[in-house]
């Protein structure tokens, strides 16, 4: 409190823009229930550690007609919660209490009371971390993406590889909830036995994290589910039968005070229920007993419900009647200005790739092909040629210049691909298209299990039961020849070989209609190569899959495909049945390819 400047003291600790920002925040909050909403405000001066974003928040909201409560660790008297009941006292001119019910605004480090809140109160809690993704994504763009999209599989993926590591989910404060079934929240700091308790709760939560500046809210009577998969039960600390030292209660949540010994961690309450001035009944009502860890649930709960098949049976999109289920039609892509106008002087002929006009570079330009279920098309090309371009266009990590795409799962074949909006193509690569690229790390997360790489394209597609993934990870696995008992190994411990493998089971998790192969064996050692060629020859006969195999190898595409097109400086220069093309090419160049395959 000294460090305060008694000057400060007096106009408040928190100026009145900072409050206004702090109420903006909160209505907006409110109204998006789980998001994280930023706010503008000076740093507070108080010292960290000391919970800057609860006090932002409270200070922002109480008005001198407020009874303000401060716990911390459970303790209105403690030295923390002492010293901010008296700072928001004196800044803000309020009335203070000790007494949950008389509180009209509950500031909390740690946990939410025991005593039941009600409709006219608030809970501010003091959050040390916001971003519930944090811990699986570094990026914060990507951090907001993955929010925007609801796109929330690493997530899933973490308790998978918790669930994995311990056989049962670990993580007790920062659980992660879905708010209104919409955004994922992290429910720090409150330990999970609190968690159960934001559901339809009567009264406001709000949650301040004071150094990133954002404020989220559970409004009144909110839907707040903690993830789980759906055969794994939520699970709060503690044991049935535990009882508190001091006052006998067996329905809070306890705390250790010494080595075997329990307490209650609300020491208000503690004392209200010693001085039988309780309602034990309404309490009881509320704690979270039936989430107490019960083994006996967790084994019933061990049995997949369906094989590991079953599920991408549901794949049932047709081919369009012309028999594709991918086409593109005169795709194109110009890097630099000029758009079309580019084009012309560019390609074999002209024996460059670079406009006379504009200086751009014509990656590639009138590509069209169409590939039918069960068939694989090669594009082959050398270094350069615009191969890789077109793939990345079809992705959609290229924006095409020209041309269109259709998938005969999306409108029936009728809706132009790279026309959607990004959001829409992402969508697509979880469940219709499988990609799998040159460098396994591009399309695996290292630190996580092949067993988890797979789990993370399954809980994508909306996969939301353990026993199932698994037994469909371990089904791909076995079919890429992966050992079992590898299957909850990172995938950086793996040889170049097993991670193509891994990648390759990832790509056919969801059963895509659509598979398309960059270079897929370019990085590995020839019999490594080979092997990955002879597992992709037969897992591309024995399925329905379109495959679109891009390669500057003959030989690759010689191996898995039926049909190629052959790029040369942008352009398309022949088209046919591979075989005839091996045998019998007509352009110089494809010769040249044929020539350098066989060698
Ligand atoms: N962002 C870019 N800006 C300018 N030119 C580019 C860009 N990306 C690719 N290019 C050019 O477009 C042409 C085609 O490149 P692309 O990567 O598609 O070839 P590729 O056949 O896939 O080659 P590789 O097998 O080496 O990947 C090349 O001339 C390349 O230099």
């Amino acid at each position: 409190m000294d460090a305060i400047d008694a000057s400060a003291r007096e106009r408040g600790i928190l100026d009145e823009f900072s409050k206004r920002e702090i109420r903006r925040a909160t209505l907006t909050a409110v109204c998006v229930p789980g998001y994280l909403t930023p706010f503008g405000s000076r740093e507070m001066p108080v010292a960290r550690g000391w919970g800057s974003g609860g006090l932002q928040v409270t200070l922002g909201l109480t008005g001198t007609d407020d009874a303000v409560k401060v716990i911390d660790q459970g303790d209105d008297d403690g030295v923390n919660a002492t010293n901010l009941r008296r700072l928001i006292e004196s800044s803000e001119k309020c009335a203070t209490t000790k007494d949950t019910r008389e509180a009209t605004i509950i500031q909390s480090r740690h946990r939410i009371p025991e005593e039941p809140m009600t409709e006219d109160q608030i809970l501010v809690l003091q959050v040390p971390n916001s971003e519930p993704l944090r811990a699986v994504q570094k990026s914060v763009v990507e951090c907001a993406r993955m929010h925007a999209e609801a796109d929330y599989s690493m997530m899933w993926v973490s308790l998978y590889e918790d669930l994995v590591r311990n056989g049962v989910i670990t993580k007790t404060t920062g659980y992660p909830v879905l708010v209104n079934g919409r955004y994922v929240m992290i429910t720090s700091p409150i330990p999970r036995w609190d968690v159960p308790r934001l559901h339809n709760s009567p009264h406001l939560t709000l949650l301040g994290a004071g150094r990133e500046k954002r404020i989220f809210a559970v409004p009144p009577y909110t839907d707040v589910q903690p993830l789980t998969f759906d055969d794994v039960p939520f699970e709060v600390e503690g044991d049935a039968g535990q009882r508190c030292e001091r006052c006998g209660s067996t329905d809070t949540f306890l705390v250790e005070s010494a080595p075997g010994r329990t307490v209650c961690s609300d020491i208000e309450w503690c004392t209200r229920v010693t001085d039988g001035d309780v309602d034990g009944i309404g309490h009881l009502a509320h704690a979270p007993l039936r989430h107490l860890p019960d083994p006996g649930r967790r084994v019933r709960n061990a049995r997949p419900a369906v094989r590991h098949g079953e599920r991408s049976a549901d794949r049932s999109a047709a081919p369009h009647p012309d028999g594709w289920v991918l086409a593109v039609s005169g795709v194109g892509k110009v890097h630099g200005p000029g758009g079309a106008d580019a084009v012309a002087g560019t390609g074999p002929e002209a024996g460059t790739a670079i406009s006379p006009l504009t200086g751009s570079v014509v990656a590639a330009w009138d590509v069209t092909f169409d590939v039918a279920p069960g068939e694989a098309l090669g594009v082959i090309g050398e270094s350069g040629s615009g191969k890789s371009t077109v793939l990345r266009c079809l992705i959609g990590d290229e924006q095409a210049t020209a041309g269109s795409m259709f998938l005969s799962a999306v409108g029936g074949g009728a809706t132009d691909v790279l026309t959607l909006p990004p959001s829409a193509r992402r969508a697509l690569r979880i469940d219709t298209i499988g990609l799998v690229h040159q460098n396994p790390a591009d399309g695996l997360t290292m630190t996580v299990s092949a067993g988890g790489n797979i789990a993370e394209r399954l809980t994508a597609a909306g996969w939301r039961n353990y026993y199932e993934i698994r037994d469909r990870a371990a089904y791909l696995l076995e079919k890429v020849e992966v050992p079992l008992d590898r299957m909850d190994d990172p995938v950086h411990t793996f040889s170049g070989g097993m991670r193509q493998r891994v990648q390759i089971a990832k790509a056919l998790a969801t059963d895509p209609q659509v598979l398309l192969l960059d270079e897929p064996t370019t990085g590995l050692d020839a019999s490594v190569a080979a092997g990955v060629l002879d597992l992709l020859r037969n897992l591309l006969a024995e399925r329905d899959t379109a495959a679109v195999v891009v390669s500057h190898d003959f030989a690759v595409i010689e191996a898995l495909t039926d049909r190629t097109v052959v790029m040369n400086i942008g352009r398309v220069v022949e088209a046919g049945l591979t075989d005839q093309l091996f045998q019998d090419p007509h352009h110089p160049y494809t010769q040249r390819l044929v020539a350098a395959a066989r060698r």
